[in-house]
């Protein structure tokens, strides 16, 4: 389903991947491990063509990558990614409800569809009672959990997590984790960037691919 094939990738004479070879199978929940600075980040951002590589090809669902046009790119991150990100990156001014249902304004679903999918997740994820708060007067467990919402909103194959957990404390982290195993269970592809030890050790991920340097380990 996913596929990195030769990557190499540089920020101006930065190189930050290396000879990267990686596939993942669709329903697979992979850790990608690494401290900060080994080339995680710019994985994730390979395969949700936030980036594009300096040579190799990325394939995902059949599509390639490497050289798509940024229009055909937002287009392709909105019907097949949902990212969640270390700092939640939620709109501080607008209400929950308003940045769960951001990803998809450009679709011009009907009012009924839109109030369907944001009713699912608000009872998901112990929304409810906050919907109409802004989301910047949240605790940090509230803000992750709008996070997932707002990521799994256009119902997409693929959740890539960058340091899902680092703003969060071990109770909460655990929560997370027990969020991201519902979400394996209903056959989401899930790749994990972090250095947080809780997940290393979980019997449901599928693989951990540990990377150092722009390099995998192996
Ligand atoms: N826009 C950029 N310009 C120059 N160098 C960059 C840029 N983005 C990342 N890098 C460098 O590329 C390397 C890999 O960065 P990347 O963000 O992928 O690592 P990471 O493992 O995700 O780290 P972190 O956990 O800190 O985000 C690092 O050395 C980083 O400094």
């Amino acid at each position: 389903m996913i596929q990195l094939i030769d990557i190499n990738k540089s920020y101006k004479d930065k190189i930050a991947l290396k000879d990267i070879n990686l596939s993942f199978k669709e329903g697979e929940l992979i850790v990608l491990k690494g401290v900060s600075g080994s080339g995680k980040t710019t994985i994730l951002s390979l395969i949700s063509a936030l980036l594009k590589p300096t040579s190799g090809e990325v394939i995902v669902d059949g599509k390639k990558l490497a050289k798509i046009a940024d229009h055909f790119a937002s287009e392709f991150r909105r019907d097949n990614i949902g990212f969640i990100f270390q700092r939640y990156n939620l709109i501080p001014n607008m209400s929950v409800a308003e940045n769960i249902l951001l990803p998809l304004r450009p679709l011009n679903l009907s009012k009924k569809e839109l109030q369907t999918r944001l009713e699912r997740l608000l009872d998901m994820y112990k929304l409810q009672e906050y919907k109409d708060n802004y989301s910047q007067n949240l605790s940090g467990g509230q803000q992750q959990r709008v996070a997932i919402a707002r990521a799994i909103v256009n119902n997409p194959k693929i959740i890539l997590a960058d340091e899902p957990t680092s703003n969060l404390d071990r109770e909460l982290s655990l929560e997370f984790i027990e969020q991201i195993k519902a979400l394996k269970s209903e056959n989401k592809t899930i790749i994990i960037a972090t250095h947080d030890p809780l997940f290393f050790e979980l019997d449901f991920v599928d693989r951990i691919i540990e990377i150092e340097n722009g390099q995998l380990k192996a």
